[in-house]
């Protein structure tokens, strides 16, 4: 892998006053926000970008709402979150924007990316460890509810798995049953 990694840089923010360092893996650059006191055993988050719902609002998913808690709980508890660049579980953003065009015709986010020819979830986890390794974290509290995060963070202790559930509305609560439902999702 070959990462290139920026200076440490003070994030004073709405959610806490934090250290940031960017990872740039290939064409994608990567945020760390973290509390510049580490507890021994933090509690992360890895939040996967969504442009439509992190910086727009968006109602059709939770992730906005997902981040702010994140980042207030990392704020509070010496913890950290890794934002990775994976927009649209990895699609991208154009390929995320057509998916969401076939749910416009009824399709659910499962069989729009399948009919784009894509899997479920395109999302790797490698720079997670490289991350946390970097930091000297071995172990950690992981804030998820889905159990492929688990399942694919290596290397890494997972000793507890922290829930992240947020309030659904009317936008997004088939696609939250269907991560609930055909997903696995711990909701
Ligand atoms: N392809 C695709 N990606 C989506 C869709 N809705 C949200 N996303 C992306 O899904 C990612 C967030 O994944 P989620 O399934 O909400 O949550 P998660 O990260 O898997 O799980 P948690 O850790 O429990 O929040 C972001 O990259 C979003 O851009 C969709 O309908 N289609
Ligand atoms: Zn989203």
């Amino acid at each position: 892998m070959n990462i290139e990694i920026s200076e440490v840089a003070n994030l004073p923010s709405k959610f806490g006053d934090f250290k940031v360092k960017a990872f740039k893996e290939g064409q994608k650059e990567h945020l760390v926000i973290y509390s510049d006191n580490l507890a021994e055993v933090p509690t992360v988050r890895v939040h996967s970008e969504c442009l439509t719902g992190d910086a727009i609002g968006s109602l059709k998913c939770d992730c906005r709402d997902q981040l702010e808690y994140a980042l207030k709980l990392a704020s509070s508890s010496d913890g950290m979150v890794i934002y990775l660049r994976q927009e649209g579980r990895n699609i991208g953003l154009l390929n995320k924007i057509n998916a969401y065009a076939l749910q416009d015709k009824g399709l659910n986010t499962i069989e729009a990316n399948h009919q784009l020819g894509f899997r479920t979830d395109e999302r790797t986890y490698e720079i997670v460890t490289y991350i946390l390794h970097h930091f000297g974290v071995k172990k950690i509290k992981l804030l998820t509810n889905n159990p492929d995060k688990i399942n694919s963070i290596s290397d890494i202790e997972i000793v507890e798995r922290v829930p992240i559930i947020m309030d659904s509305n009317k936008y997004n609560i088939d696609y939250l049953n269907v991560k609930k439902d055909e997903m696995g999702h711990l909701l």
